[in-house]
């Protein structure tokens, strides 16, 4: 048989249900017309339609975008199993430079493309992409969350994951401390972006000192100014720097897979809690954490507030039900520490495990009912 690019046995390429792994269903979408590449990665259903944010990023490769896609919806998996919400893990990619390549038609393409699933994918904003990007794409679909109130969304979901993200060093502190204080510490943190950016303003409003880094000035320089306005320590480091800082905490709020074997022997810090999805590059990493004494908060506990948020407007918005729903973090948080510490497991193995065995309970809940394809209380049909 002609071999099928990513076909098993060539040496070059992967079986492509190989990579997929345990995904449900992989679309690529493309439109030539704008130049729209994107792809759309359901992980599963089996909590409810799936739901993820789209992120828009100059991938150097469609294999390193999709690799991107499989291990961030997997991700929603267990983020929605945790914030105990009826969506399943879902998640899309653009490949593009948000700086250059957004366009309304756009948005629009990448739209059509989420509607032809019918409603087994809702979306909306991840690293990258804003509300207003989705104004354009919910033109097309009704499967569009998380965009500006105006519009009838529920508004910037970085705002509840942010505030999540203050509850998970909370948290931490508590575990490591003995008290949640904020105040007195000092945090590294890596990206200033819709999340990073508002978790220093709180952390610096607390009294804490910051080490942070961003590879856009202006939102340096920005926090910068806010710092010395208020008389607080902050200092501005490189890229590759922010890993060996002697902070207390280290605070990822931008990519993914920072946790690794080249930055775990750099790492001064006591704990790492922040917002990035899939810090970890592979799970071993959070036993190399634990082997060193670092606390590991995980990714996936402690962002879950934009998913809280966004997962709760099908509700019609409600922000203090959402905050009030957020402030669920800090408690699970501390459930998963004494899990993990009682068992004698990690942290991330003791969310896992927390994580699956919810989703199966829900699962045979779930077979009692016939499949609708949307929630049955969804307010856009
Ligand atoms: N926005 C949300 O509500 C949620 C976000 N997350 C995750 O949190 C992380 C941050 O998300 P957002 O703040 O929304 O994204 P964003 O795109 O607004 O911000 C990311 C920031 O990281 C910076 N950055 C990129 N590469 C960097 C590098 N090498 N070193 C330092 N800074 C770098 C960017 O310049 C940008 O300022 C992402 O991993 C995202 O998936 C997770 C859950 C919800
Ligand atoms: O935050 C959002 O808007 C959607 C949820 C999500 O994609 C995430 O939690 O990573």
């Amino acid at each position: 048989m002609k071999a099928l690019p990513f076909a098993e046995g060539d040496t070059n390429t992967v079986d492509i249900f190989t990579k997929i792994g345990g995904h449900e269903q992989v679309v690529f979408c493309n439109d030539e017309s704008i130049g729209l590449r994107a792809i759309i990665a359901i992980h599963s259903t089996k909590l409810g339609p799936a739901l993820g944010g789209c992120r828009m990023r100059p991938y150097s490769s469609t294999e390193e975008a999709l690799e991107d896609v499989l291990r961030l919806s997997k991700g929603m998996t267990y983020k929605c199993a945790a914030a105990d919400v009826d969506f399943g893990g879902g998640k899309a990619v653009i490949i593009g430079d948000p700086m250059k390549d957004k366009s309304p038609e756009l948005f629009r393409a990448f739209g059509q493309f989420v509607d032809s699933l019918n409603g087994r994918f809702y979306t909306g904003t991840d690293m990258g992409t804003t509300p207003s990007d989705f104004v354009h794409a919910m033109k097309e679909t009704n499967c569009i969350v998380g965009v500006d109130e105006a519009y009838g969304g529920s508004g910037d979901s970085s705002i509840p994951t942010a505030q999540g993200v203050i509850y998970g060093i909370q948290a931490t502190n508590k575990v490591i401390w003995g008290t949640a204080r904020l105040s007195g510490r000092s945090y590294a943190i890596q990206g200033l972006g819709k999340v990073g950016y508002k978790v220093a303003e709180r952390l610096l409003e607390e009294g804490a000192d910051l080490y942070v880094t961003d590879i856009n000035e202006e939102a340096v320089t920005r926090l910068s100014e806010y710092a010395k306005s208020m008389g607080s320590m902050i200092k501005v480091v490189g890229s590759n720097e922010i890993f060996s800082q002697e902070a207390d905490v280290f605070v990822p709020c931008a990519l993914g897979g920072i946790i690794n074997d080249d930055t775990i022997p750099e790492l001064k810090c006591l704990a790492v809690a922040g917002s990035a999805n899939n810090q970890l590059a592979e799970e071993r990493h959070g036993q190399m954490l634990q082997a060193k004494g670092i606390v590991y908060a995980p990714d996936y506990i402690v962002n879950a507030g934009g998913l809280i948020q966004v997962a709760d407007e099908l509700y019609t918005p409600n922000k203090e039900r959402v905050m009030q729903k957020t402030r669920a973090i800090y408690d699970s948080l501390l459930d998963i520490y004494r899990h993990a510490a009682e068992k004698g497991v990690t942290t991330v193995e003791a969310a896992n495990q927390f994580c699956e065995s919810r989703i199966e309970a829900r699962v045979r809940r779930n077979s009692f009912f016939s499949h609708h394809k949307r929630p049955k209380w969804a307010v856009r049909s």
